[in-house]
């Protein structure tokens, strides 16, 4: 089942700038997807839309089968939302800050356990708001979120701020409340960590979807590449006729569709020339690269860049060398 969808949703901020420009798509039952974007991409104010702080000016939202806006009465208890800054009055404590969540909220969790999920106790429960770090502050802002235990999770941005072991804390508690059949809709510009705990995600630009997928389809789109030396005494026109290297200097690069069959041909051409490929490096595209592709789209065409997932770019700065 689908719990959260969004069909062909705009969001226009005042009579002027359209911030969303027809997104479509829908998360089913305990799944977890990303949003991905470049600042200013629209991924907050979409998430918004379908916490239900805003109407859509355009296009259809629902959650759980109902409009976020107009019924948000019924949607809102079911939901957890950690936005990207939770305002809290800074001279509570942290507990005190829960339970004062926790009074506000039907079917709440134990303020201890919701506190204990996201790694704040002992000392730290006693602490005032104010005192505390950025990278607690996400996490009191994650604790509140769940304290109503919510069958849909909305967390913009939920790691900015932590640290390394933080971040890893954060993602196994987001993978245990999927498996608890929570449905969580984030937003990251964290690329490794769409990769870790997306089950789908979509790749935003200037306000529309340009990618879409698991990370491996998304990837899978983009080519290979493999990078090595020349060697010495030989030149890029003796590499095989069908290995388009892209050559600065000595530095040669291949884009390839087919990596094991490039790879091959390449590495039987050096057997046969009796010569090393010094600094080779073959790899996948990773969601990185794929990532990169979009952005340096979205600066070559201007803030209202075409559309499609990005160029293709085989050889850009080098000299091309092909049969
Ligand atoms: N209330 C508002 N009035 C006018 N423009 C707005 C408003 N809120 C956001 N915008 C604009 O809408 C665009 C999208 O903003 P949004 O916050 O949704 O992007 P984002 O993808 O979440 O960015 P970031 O990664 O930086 O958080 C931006 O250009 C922003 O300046």
């Amino acid at each position: 089942m689908d719990v959260i969808e969004a069909a062909g949703v705009k969001r226009r901020y005042g009579a002027g700038f359209e911030a969303v420009r027809g997104v479509s798509f829908s998360v089913r039952e305990g799944e977890i997807f990303a949003l991905l974007g470049t600042n200013g991409a629209g991924k907050t104010s979409t998430v918004e839309l379908l916490e239900g702080l805003a109407p859509p000016s355009g296009g259809r939202v629902r959650v759980l089968g109902m409009d976020p806006y107009t019924d948000r009465e019924r949607v809102r208890p079911r939901t957890g939302v950690m936005l990207q800054e939770g305002g809290f009055p800074s001279e509570l404590t942290v507990t005190e800050t829960a339970r004062m969540w926790a009074g506000c909220t039907s079917g709440a969790r134990q303020v201890g356990e919701a506190l204990g999920r996201v790694g704040l106790t002992g000392r730290r429960e006693k602490v005032r708001v104010k005192q505390l770090s950025g990278g607690e502050r996400r996490r009191l802002d994650l604790a509140l979120a769940l304290i109503g235990q919510p069958e849909v999770l909305f967390l913009d941005e939920p790691t900015t701020g932590l640290d390394a072991e933080g971040r890893r804390e954060t993602w196994d508690l987001v993978r245990a409340l999927r498996a608890e059949g929570t449905t969580v809709l984030l937003t990251t510009h964290y690329l490794e960590e769409a990769e870790e705990l997306a089950d789908r995600l979509a790749i935003m630009r200037s306000g529309r979807i340009v990618a879409a997928g698991t990370a491996a389809e998304v990837t899978s789109a983009r080519p290979s590449r493999i990078r090595f030396t020349l060697p010495e005494g030989v030149g890029p026109e003796r590499l095989p006729l069908s290995v388009r290297a892209a050559v600065d200097g000595r530095k040669a690069e291949i884009r390839t569709e087919r990596l094991q069959e490039t790879l091959t041909e390449l590495l039987l051409w050096a057997r046969e020339l009796g010569v090393g490929l010094h600094g080779l490096d073959a790899r996948s595209a990773s969601l990185e690269e794929a990532f990169l592709d979009i952005a340096r789209a979205d600066t070559e065409n201007g803030a209202d860049g075409a559309d499609g997932a990005g160029t293709d770019r085989t050889a850009h700065d080098g000299v091309e060398v092909s049969a």
